[in-house]
């Protein structure tokens, strides 16, 4: 139970192996969904079709003896929205509250009857009883047809996918770390609109925040509201610095971890390493937007750098990454490639200081490159 009238019928999803078939999630995701019991029953999303009869059960428990009078459909996407033909079988007379492009898209997904939808637009409410909704359009947070719905009786904001994290229900970690890989991951690309709808969001009183994945959120909410705002308007979040590496053979990998003690011995309060061949990629992606300055380190590779780096960059410019400053180590035997190939691809994304102090290593690590490697550690302390 949310409040008295609101209630929660998601489910959690541990048996996943890919997240929109792309992200690991060790403790599985959840799919909320959640009811408000008033004159009128108003259910908020449904969830992925993977858990949809487990849904069902969670909803009929909800409701008792009673019928659904709408639902409302906040994100067209799968994980909230595939069960909707499971929930209409069921509850025909339910009906469907979206918005124009809402039933655009849906009607991709399903052959529904939308003659009886209730189509909103922005500012629009919609009466239960003493719940009054108010239909706050989230554009691009994170597909077109977003909205939040925000509940005046009990100050509750239905979030769609934004304050989401991975992780279901029942994993018992920390908000931010997975909320943070969650978002670059998923939400990333779109910072204006996010501060778009934090402008509006900053006009309510909210007192409970119900995303569609993760907890609800009901203590200290100007913490996620902080944190939303700093990435979403692609600011570091944390002091340190981020060294991605990736090497054929170790030595550039020697390099970093050679960097990673010269910072901390010059004071530096965190340096974290990735090795994007083995590492998770999306939580380098996420600590490349975590800290200030990042230190990209790689081989030289058929003319231009190892893939993995050549990936990992690419995907950062698709997530919009800017505000940065980098800094650059090659290595290669016969002709280094590396850094030029890495530049190129950053000259494409926004705000990106390169330091001129590229380190071209070839081979094993030499004295005069540790000394190039110390006087780095010294620009990124300073910098
Ligand atoms: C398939 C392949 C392609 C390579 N391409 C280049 C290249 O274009 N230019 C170069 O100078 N070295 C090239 N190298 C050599 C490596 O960059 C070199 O061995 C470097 O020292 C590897 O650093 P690491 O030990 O960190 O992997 C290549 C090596 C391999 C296996």
């Amino acid at each position: 139970m949310i409040t008295n009238d609101i209630l929660y019928v998601g489910v959690d999803d541990r048996d996943i192996d890919l997240f929109e078939g792309q992200f690991v999630v060790p403790n599985g995701i959840a799919y909320n969904s959640y009811v408000i019991l008033d004159d009128k029953i108003a259910v908020m999303d449904t969830v992925d079709k993977r858990k949809g009869t487990e849904y069902l059960l969670n909803l009929e428990k909800a409701l008792g003896d009673r019928l659904p009078d709408y639902l409302i459909v906040s994100h067209v996407e799968p994980d909230h929205a595939s069960s909707i033909r499971l929930f209409l079988d069921k509850y025909p007379k339910t009906q469907l509250v979206g918005n124009a492009k809402t039933f655009q898209f849906l009607a991709q997904y399903f052959d529904l009857n939308f003659d009886s939808v209730l189509t909103v637009r922005e500012g629009d409410t919609l009466l239960l009883g003493k719940h009054e909704l108010h239909f706050i359009f989230a554009p691009m947070v994170h597909w077109p047809e977003v909205m939040f719905t925000y509940d005046s009786c009990d100050k509750v904001l239905f979030s769609a996918d934004a304050f989401g994290k991975f992780g279901a229900l029942d994993a018992n970690e920390d908000w931010t770390c997975e909320a943070r890989r969650y978002y670059f991951n998923i939400v990333g690309k779109f910072g204006m609109p996010v501060q778009t709808v934090l402008k509006k969001a900053a006009a309510l009183d909210i007192r409970i925040i119900c995303p569609l994945h993760g907890p609800i959120l009901s203590e200290n909410l100007g913490k996620y509201l902080d944190k939303y705002n700093t990435w979403s308007s692609y600011e570091p979040e944390s002091e340190g610095v981020f060294i991605a590496c990736a090497s054929l053979h170790g030595n550039t990998k020697d390099a970093a971890f050679a960097l990673k003690e010269m910072l901390l011995s010059k004071g530096c309060p965190k340096v974290v390493i990735s090795d994007l061949a083995r590492d998770d990629m999306t939580e380098a992606l996420e600590d490349a937007f975590r800290y200030g300055k990042i230190v990209l380190a790689a081989s030289s590779y058929n003319g231009g750098v190892m893939p993995f780096m050549e990936d990992f960059l690419h995907h950062l410019k698709g997530k919009n990454y800017q505000k940065r400053t980098v800094a650059l180590i090659e290595n290669g035997t016969w002709a280094p490639s590396a850094n030029k190939a890495m530049t190129e691809i950053l000259s494409q994304m926004k705000d990106i200081t390169i330091l001129d102090t590229a380190i071209t290593l070839r081979g094993t690590m030499k004295a005069e490159d540790k000394k190039a490697l110390a006087s780095l550690a010294d620009r990124l302390c300073t910098s």
